[in-house]
């Protein structure tokens, strides 16, 4: 978009009434108020183990490396490993022998001046040279998090980036890992990032037109310009918001129960699912009362997954309690796995799938459309014939859900079993490396609900008062801005400059 205006003057005064009275507040609460001080904390696990690294960020860390190695030895060059004894700057004891880094800001992880110490992960070794660190007045030890909320502050990392590696730090599975590094690389961040950068030209456009147009400096159309670009991004943002919460299942694990008639095998394939015995196992129906919960890691998908009571009609309050229990589970779950016991099934074939229909119908109570898989177990105890009978059932199976016949006993049809659990639970989870990157937080879900609501303000008041429509805008960044941590003035002061070429 290109503007006609004409005085330089008007056009500083609008900068200048952008940034004073209408700028939004840097999100960011400035910066760290510890800034000057230098931290040092053991970066490695708690425990024994090889080696232990130690961190130190600040100005004083130079200082804090050259007392702990000693005037007779050289100081290191940057980035590169060196080994040094580790002196007691006071007792000048020797602590150790291990590799220095010395990372200058501010090409370090918190930009400001960084030195590393690997050591021998020792207990008394690394409660050693972190009470020689700690002897130095200038050094105080970090708090929780402290490196990385300085990474923030410096602008090394956005909000998203540092959830990322904090989600990195925690992955279990392999597919959260391959989330959590996208995350951490930046691909979240740049996607808000791009966004926010279009509603600020917008209202950058909105802002120029409310102040110009009536001087008639500005061109027809732009406010055309300005709807057509806020719908495309309200549609994008919606795209992004109907993920069907793949990226936040993955982060945080797909819910999946187990439930059933009483002595169907429930707790039996909880077990073989944890490879431990997590569940008591009986013939006695009604066994299973609590909920029972488990992490599993299905072909590097993380699996929360719960064995639940049986389903029947009972007197005994506990176990009503436990059916309750084991109801709202099943409403709750992402994925359902309704276990049969087959050797119960009708002997004639043609009435197999009618049964199957009716149980699940019991156990999902008029859920249709809830996810779930049919596991027919005790296969075992079939005959030949029953089973072929079962299999042809299962190939004609109508409007049943996908159905895997097996035994927990022998452990026939479990493979096979596995895979179609895996592929249910990938197709609930997406590929974290395909496609654009997956909305990972309730936290990002709420403020982009916020940024569209915003911008349907926007609409709503864009023929009636183009302030009010201005400021649906203005709270629309606002939103995206809290996820990222960064909308600065400077950033509209960014854009305003470019496309209005002021003071080139
Ligand atoms: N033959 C055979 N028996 C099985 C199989 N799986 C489980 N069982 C037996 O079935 C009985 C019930 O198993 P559970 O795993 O306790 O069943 P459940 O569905 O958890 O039962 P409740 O918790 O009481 O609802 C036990 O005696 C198991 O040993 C199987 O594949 N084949
Ligand atoms: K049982
Ligand atoms: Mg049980």
């Amino acid at each position: 978009m290109n503007y006609v205006i004409g005085e330089m003057r008007r056009a500083s005064t609008f900068l200048t009434r952008t940034l004073r009275s209408r700028t939004i507040k840097r999100l960011t609460n400035g910066g760290p108020d510890s800034a000057g001080e230098t931290i040092f904390a053991l970066s490695s696990g708690q425990g024994k183990c090889g080696v232990a690294v130690i961190r130190v960020s600040g100005p004083a860390s130079a200082l804090a490396l050259r007392s702990l190695t000693g005037p007779r030895q050289s100081f290191p060059t940057p980035r590169k490993a060196f080994l040094r004894s580790i002196i007691h700057p006071h007792s000048e004891e020797m602590l150790d022998r291990g590799l220095v880094l010395w990372f200058p800001g501010p090409r370090s992880f918190t930009g400001e001046d960084c030195a590393e110490l690997h050591i021998h992960g020792g207990p008394a070794v690394i409660s050693g040279v972190l009470e020689a660190l700690g002897s130095l007045s200038s050094l105080r030890p970090a708090e929780a998090g402290e490196f990385t909320r300085r990474a923030f502050h410096a602008g090394k990392l956005d909000l998203t980036e540092v959830e990322g590696l904090g989600d990195l730090i925690h992955a279990e599975t392999e597919a959260q890992r391959r989330q959590a590094l996208r995350q951490m690389a930046g691909d979240l961040g740049r996607l808000y990032h791009d966004w926010s950068q279009r509603l600020t030209r917008c209202l950058a456009h909105v802002e120029a037109f409310i102040d110009f147009s009536e001087d008639e400096l500005i061109e027809d159309g732009v406010l055309n310009q300005v709807d057509e670009s806020l719908s495309q991004l309200v549609r994008e943002i919606e795209g992004h918001l109907s993920d069907e919460r793949k990226g936040e299942r993955l982060r945080s694990g797909v819910q999946v129960v187990i439930a059933g008639a009483t002595n169907a095998g429930k707790s039996s394939l909880l077990n073989l699912l944890c490879q431990r015995p997590a569940a008591i196992v009986s013939p006695v129906a009604g066994t299973t009362r609590d909920v029972v919960e488990t992490c599993v890691d299905i072909g590097g998908f993380p699996i929360l997954l719960s064995d639940t009571a049986g389903l029947r009609d009972t007197q005994d309050t506990v176990e009503i309690e436990g059916v309750r229990r084991a109801r709202e589970r099943v409403q709750q779950a992402d994925l359902a796995l309704v276990v049969v016991d087959s050797s119960k099934l009708p002997r004639d074939p043609r009435h197999v799938a009618a049964s199957l229909g009716g149980q699940l119908g019991e156990v999902l109570s008029g859920q249709a459309s809830q996810r779930c898989l049919l596991v027919l177990n005790k296969s075992d105890l079939l005959s030949e014939e029953q089973s072929r009978g079962i299999q042809s059932a299962l190939r004609e199976r109508g409007d049943l859900p996908q159905a895997c016949l097996l035994s927990c006993h022998t452990d026939s049809g479990v493979n096979g079993f596995l895979s179609v659990l895996k592929n249910s639970v990938q197709i609930l989870c997406g590929d974290p490396l395909v496609g654009g990157p997956s909305l990972t937080q309730a936290r990002h879900r709420a403020h982009l609900l916020e940024c569209v609501r915003s911008l349907a303000q926007y609409r709503q008041y864009r023929d009636l008062d183009l302030a009010l429509a201005a400021e649906g805008v203005r709270l629309a960044l606002i939103g995206l801005g809290r996820i990222t941590g960064r909308v600065g003035a400077e950033e509209i002061l960014d854009i305003i400059f470019r496309d209005f070429c002021i003071g080139k």
